[in-house]
């Protein structure tokens, strides 16, 4: 299987900047051209395939209402400046149309909608005008609280419904941990059950990419409130993903990620 042609036979690595300061750890953004073009330079050296950039936080728990010229600001200064440095695909993370057909348009490959275009009306019509591939995260509001995976896997069915109504096809999808946050089960157990049962989105016949780096769920776990002391428990979810059937994993630490997301993939290779 491949995404934005990268052959997926491998599990992959999608290197994250933001640049929006709100961002809920500090130590992913970048607001100087230099910083930024090294970090995604380094990304890819240390093995990234991809590269997501943020120019809005989207963190539930956190006020990060910015108006949309400053997002569409943020993100084609970014796109421009790391596309004249590398070759890889670059998504752009985002909600908003715009920002998205603007990114586009400054050089991103690949549209991020962690509502899997479900918000904005236009975002569909965007990337079937560009023919961009699509990331497309489980959105919606939560009703059966009894199996978080059959709720992921419904949301997701209706993006991928909106996404092929418009003749998109070129398709990741995300269980969008940290996002759904039911008050019954607390939503670190969801996401707990959500990444024990990934395999449950095999049925979607579509590449499964998961973001999880140094979220929310890992602090309630280990007791880390800075996002910063997240990486170890990060490292630790990712291989269960990993193990679980994930095929890309969207991650500030690429490095130590890639290593987690090998091993976890060589010893997957023995599993009955
Ligand atoms: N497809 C996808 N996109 C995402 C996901 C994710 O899990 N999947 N998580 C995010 C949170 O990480 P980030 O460092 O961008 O945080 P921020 O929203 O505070 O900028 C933002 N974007
Ligand atoms: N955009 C997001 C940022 C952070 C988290 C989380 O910490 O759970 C979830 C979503």
């Amino acid at each position: 299987m491949k995404f934005a042609g990268v052959d997926l036979s491998e599990p992959r690595i999608m290197g994250v900047i933001n640049v929006s300061p709100e961002s809920f750890y500090k130590g992913s953004v970048r607001n100087d051209e230099k910083k930024l073009v090294e970090t995604a330079v380094k990304m890819v050296e240390e093995g990234a395939s991809f590269i997501d950039i943020g120019a809005k936080s989207t963190a539930p728990y956190l006020e990060t209402r910015i108006p949309v010229e400053e997002e569409v600001r943020r993100a084609v200064w970014a796109v421009k400046a790391v596309r004249d440095s590398l070759d890889v695909p670059i998504s752009i993370d985002t909600t908003s149309a715009r920002v998205a057909e603007e990114a586009l348009k400054a050089g991103a490959d690949v549209i991020n909608d962690v509502t899997g275009l479900k918000e904005d009306p236009s975002m569909a019509d965007v990337a079937a005008e560009h023919g961009a591939p699509v990331v497309l995260c489980a959105h919606g509001r939560v009703r059966d609280f009894s199996n978080p995976l059959h709720t992921v896997i419904d949301f997701l069915q209706e993006s991928l419904v909106i996404a092929r109504e418009h003749g998109i096809g070129d398709i990741a999808v995300d269980p969008a941990i940290g996002f759904l946050r039911p008050e019954v089960p607390k939503w670190y157990e969801w996401d707990s059950k959500v990444l024990a049962n990934l395999n449950a989105l095999k049925i979607l016949g579509r590449p499964v990419l998961v973001g999880l780096s140094r979220k929310s769920f890992i602090g309630a776990i280990t007791g880390r409130k800075d996002p910063a002391e997240r990486l170890p428990g990060s490292l630790s979810a990712t291989a269960i993903a990993v193990f679980n059937g994930a095929q890309i994993i969207r991650t500030h630490d690429v490095r130590e990620t890639l290593d987690a997301v090998k091993m976890a993939a060589f010893i997957k290779r023995f599993r009955p």
